[in-house]
């Protein structure tokens, strides 16, 4: 059954898709992998056709989406061609090693393809746990407000992933299915 909430990524690793699935915890939306070769099966795009709001996720690479989600995002001009994706909603998440590592480059990136698509972009509208008292457990310590941020050391494993941004994950995808309730 097609979902409303569609939650499609990249992942080299295996980290970005553990965050994509604490989106869709939060969501209810469904989970789309864009394979190694860059590539997004014929039912994921009819999928992606069928939803209401896209979510979009990359990892970090030298600053910007992997090659592998550029790919998918430069396949998207045939869908651009019809305007399929105009009016829904849109929005992203990046992982990275570096609390900071560029990644709104990334987030940029994505916000531009929704851009061109004729998307309404949603933000995190969460505040930033920036503090002296705050942890890396709290929601959006990493005070992100364009998209999802997640930081994975370099040398952490999936399992390793911060609890504060799995939380954060999980509090992005229940604002993306309050939006997609709100204006629907
Ligand atoms: C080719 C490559 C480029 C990277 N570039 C960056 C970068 O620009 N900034 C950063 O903070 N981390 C960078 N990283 C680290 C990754 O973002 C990090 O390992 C991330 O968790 C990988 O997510 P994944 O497991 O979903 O692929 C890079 C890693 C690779 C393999």
């Amino acid at each position: 059954m097609s979902s409303l909430i569609s939650i499609v990524s990249h992942s080299g690793f295996g980290h970005t898709e553990k965050l994509a699935q604490a989106v869709a915890q939060g969501s209810g939306g469904a989970l789309l992998a864009i394979d190694q070769h860059g590539e997004l099966s014929p039912e994921g795009w009819a999928q992606l056709a069928a939803s209401r709001a896209i979510v979009f996720g990359s990892p970090t690479y030298m600053g910007n989406v992997s090659w592998q989600f550029k790919r998918f995002a430069d396949a998207s001009a045939g869908v651009w061609s019809q305007q399929g994706w105009k009016d829904k909603l849109a929005a992203g998440f990046t992982n990275s090693a570096g609390i900071n590592g560029d990644k709104l480059a990334t987030l940029h990136a994505m916000f531009t393809l929704s851009q061109q698509h004729g998307m309404l972009w949603m933000g995190t509208g969460m505040p930033p746990a920036n503090a002296k008292t705050s942890t890396r457990d709290d929601i959006n310590y990493l005070a992100s407000f364009a998209g999802l941020m997640a930081a994975t050391p370099s040398d952490a494993s999936v399992d390793e992933l911060a609890l504060g941004d799995l939380l954060t994950a999980r509090a992005f995808g229940e604002r993306v299915a309050a939006l997609v309730r709100r204006y629907n």
